[in-house]
């Protein structure tokens, strides 16, 4: 299997090398150059398969360069009980009679990051063997939250690499900023933008692509990847969880054979609903793939409008993970709806760069609409939403996949579709424990509250255990202390990797 560049002009490249390149070098991303399927007793059989198991399966289709040995190595290592919390490794909770959580944050940072993150370190030195890269690696970052965390954790101390992850000063949660900042391992750096995750996540791009930069690294012994959705070895992982969903629908008798399920997923980069899709282009019967926007809702207008504009205020909101203007991954979206024309592509990103938007003609958006539906919450329906699903069915969920609930109930409002459908829950609500708190506790009960206070009131309230990766983050000392302004990034990339 081949991948090939959304903007059609780089050499198309194996697996390995699309893993090892992280972004192809004309700017485009790397999709598959096949299609690949999974056919309905394929699917029956995932039902009596363990998560470990159906990973195996899926990543085989499209990592042909690797071993059936070696991506069962990277799997176990991966998804094993000293990773994750529970042996489902990503279980599916039934809120009621057509509507499932789909918990991805049982994973060593709390977030669905981690169900790619535990294996792209496995798979990216492996990647660099197979491709005769005999360099260190340099992992670019770029993060609104939860990349950054399962990033760190994931590569610390991975023979052969160095990571260095980047994120707003301002826009993250608390928690979220203790567990970058006090980051253990050897080959970890992590540096403040000054900045908001477009301008952080554009200048790490810029990097990536930067000719006098690379060759300066290139003279220092290293070659840059990334651990943003952007790398297809971020992607793939991420497919799986959306098969295992639907086999652990059917294994429960939930569903019968065939039967199409909608999925709800809160994006901001667009990841995590593009794997969605590429699930349902391999043949897992979906349905409708509802898209959950915060106040920065961007997506919204574009799959209801076909009109892209980043041109408008950025609102840092309770779900900062979701805090983004440009939305890499729409990219291989529009790659596959207009049937791979690259030109076309290529031709709306340099306006999205120039000008800050574009709009797509009527048969692209009317294939887009035949599969998303979008809708957004601001912060305010956010945090009702928490409180009421707490109190109405005594689940706890996180500010993101608040956003998720409340836009799918708008989509019950507006559709009536009452197929079975899963919400997709991207992080632990410990994550971010002051906005979660204030909502089901009133915001007296928590004025005045330090975080680590507050960690362990929710922990009280609900009976949930304070995740093992949160503990004591607040008696960890600070290892990272580096803040730069966006216009640095290329220097102090340069620098902290001669040292
Ligand atoms: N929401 C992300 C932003 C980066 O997204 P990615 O999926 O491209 O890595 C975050 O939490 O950092």
């Amino acid at each position: 299997m081949l991948y090939r560049s959304t903007r059609g002009n780089s050499e198309p490249v194996t697996a390995a090398g699309a893993i090892r390149l992280g972004i192809a070098p004309d700017g485009g991303l790397f999709v598959p150059a096949e299609e690949v399927f999974v056919n309905p007793g394929e699917l029956a059989l995932m039902a009596g398969m363990s998560y470990q198991q159906r990973a195996v399966r899926i990543l085989q289709m499209f990592l042909t360069d690797f071993t059936p040995g070696e991506i069962g190595d990277c799997v176990e290592g991966a998804y094993g009980a000293a990773k994750f919390d529970v042996p489902e490794v990503a279980p599916l909770e039934k809120l009621d009679g057509h509507l499932y959580v789909l918990e991805l944050w049982h994973g060593p940072t709390c977030a669905f990051k981690d169900m790619a993150l535990q294996l792209l370190p496995r798979l990216l030195p492996r990647a660099a063997g197979k491709v005769g890269e005999d360099r260190e690696i340099a992992i670019l970052v770029a993060t609104s939250g939860d990349t950054g965390t399962a990033a760190l954790e994931g590569f610390r101390d991975v023979p052969g690499t160095r990571i260095i992850v980047f994120f707003p000063a301002r826009g993250v949660s608390e928690v979220q900023r203790l567990q970058m900042v006090t980051q253990e391992g050897g080959n970890v750096h992590v540096v403040a933008v000054d900045g908001n995750f477009d301008q952080t996540q554009s200048g790490v791009k810029a990097i990536f692509t930067d000719p006098a930069v690379i060759e300066a690294i290139d003279r220092q012994g290293y070659r840059f990847s990334s651990a943003n959705s952007i790398n297809w070895g971020r992607l793939v992982p991420q497919v799986v969880y959306y098969f295992s969903a639907y086999a652990d629908l059917l294994a429960r008798g939930e569903i019968r054979p065939g039967e199409t399920v909608n999925f709800v997923v809160p994006t901001g980069n667009f990841g995590n609903i593009l794997a969605a899709y590429y699930a349902r282009r391999m043949g897992l019967p979906v349905g409708c793939l509802v898209c959950a926007s915060n106040r920065n809702n961007v997506l919204t207008d574009f799959i209801r409008t076909g009109t892209y504009d980043r041109t408008r205020e950025f609102y840092r909101t309770i779900s900062p993970s979701m805090d983004i203007l440009i939305s890499s991954n729409l990219e291989r979206l529009l790659y596959d709806v207009t049937g791979g024309d690259a030109v076309r592509v290529r031709g709306w990103m340099e306006e999205l760069q120039a000008n800050g938007h574009y709009r797509v003609d009527g048969e692209t958006l009317e294939k887009i609409q035949s599969v998303f539906w979008s809708d957004f919450a601001g912060d305010p329906a956010t945090v009702e939403t928490i409180r009421r699903v707490y109190r109405k069915y005594g689940y706890l969920m996180d500010t993101h996949t608040a956003v998720g609930m409340y836009v799918y109930e708008r989509y019950l409002e507006a559709t009536g579709d009452t197929r079975k459908t899963v919400l997709v829950s991207t992080a632990s609500p410990f994550k971010f424990n002051q906005s979660v708190a204030a909502a089901i506790l009133g915001e007296e009960a928590v004025r005045g509250k330090g975080e680590f206070e507050l960690l362990e009131i929710l922990s009280r309230v609900t009976g949930m255990p304070v995740p093992g990766g949160l503990k004591d983050l607040d008696k960890k000392p600070v290892r990272h202390t580096l803040i730069v302004a966006p216009g640095e990034m290329k220097r102090v990339v340069q620098e902290l990797l001669t040292r």
